[in-house]
């Protein structure tokens, strides 16, 4: 299977970078060009084989509304700077397709949308007009809570009916972690139960994407408050991830993930 043109007979991983000062860990955030090129280019070097740009964060916990246009300016901005440095497929991170169109038009090549082309109307003919692939999250209010991945799997089928009707065929999925917090269970047995049963996705027929680098729900099951020190939460995560069929890791840490991600893969061709 591929996805965005590259070949996914062994996991790959996404590098994130944040041009978004309030985004949740602040260690991701790069406002400085040079420094932002730079992290960009090391990812590459690491192994990473998607750069992931965010221009606003969409942590729920968080205040995080900017304006479109600030969004626009950032997006552009970054885009056109790794781009004229980088050859691997680079997504951008955001539920607007104003920011996405002009992010397409300044040199991405997927889009990646946390609401799954759910929140802006205009966000898949954008993908369509682009011919771009898209990331698509399980986004949605959820009303089953006894069963995450039914729930995250009929949100993922809603938005593959709205990628299909736009002749959109180029989807990776991914199940949301942290993104969808129903009262009860508490978020993090919600996303614990999700990358335990992850292998459910397959039903979907399109490859598995996960984003769990350094999220609440490993603060809230190790205690570690501060994002700067869930890395070894994550790498745990990951490797679980991966070896319940997760096909691209989406993270703030390249090199140390794909350790683990090389770690599982490998055990996992072992399993019966
Ligand atoms: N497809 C996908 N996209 C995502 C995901 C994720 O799990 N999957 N998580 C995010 C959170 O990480 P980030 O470092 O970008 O945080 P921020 O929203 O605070 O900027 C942001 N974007
Ligand atoms: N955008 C997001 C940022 C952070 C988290 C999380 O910490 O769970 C979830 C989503």
């Amino acid at each position: 299977m591929k996805f965005a043109g590259v070949d996914l007979s062994e996991p790959r991983i996404m590098g994130v970078i944040n041009v978004s000062p309030e985004s949740f860990y602040k260690g991701s955030v790069r406002n400085d060009e040079k420094k932002l090129v730079e992290t960009a280019v090391k990812m590459v070097e690491e192994g990473a084989s998607f750069i992931d740009i965010g221009a606003k964060s969409t942590a729920p916990y968080l205040e995080t509304r900017i304006p479109v246009e600030e969004e626009v300016r950032r997006a552009v901005w970054a885009v056109k700077a790794v781009r004229d440095s980088l050859d691997v497929p680079i997504s951008i991170d955001t539920t607007s397709a104003r920011v996405a169109e002009e992010a397409l038009k300044a040199g991405a090549d997927v889009i990646n949308d946390v609401t799954g082309l759910k929140e802006d109307p205009s966000m898949a003919d954008v993908a369509a007009e682009h011919g771009a692939p898209v990331v698509l999250c399980a986004h949605g209010r959820v009303r089953d809570f006894s069963n995450p991945l039914h729930t995250v799997i009929d949100f993922l089928q809603e938005s593959l009916v709205i990628a299909r009707e736009h002749g959109i065929g180029d989807i990776a999925v991914d199940p949301a972690i942290g993104f969808l917090r129903p009262e009860v269970p508490k978020w993090y047995e919600w996303d614990s139960k999700v990358l335990a049963n992850l292998n459910a996705l397959k039903i979907l027929g399109r490859p598995v994407l996960v984003g769990l680098s350094r999220k609440s729900f490993i603060g809230a099951i190790t205690g570690r408050k501060d994002p700067a020190e869930r890395l070894p939460g994550s790498l745990s995560a990951t490797a679980i991830a991966v070896f319940n069929g997760a096909q691209i890791i989406r993270t703030h840490d390249v090199r140390e993930t794909l350790d683990a991600v090389k770690m599982a893969a490998f055990i996992k061709r072992f399993r019966p």
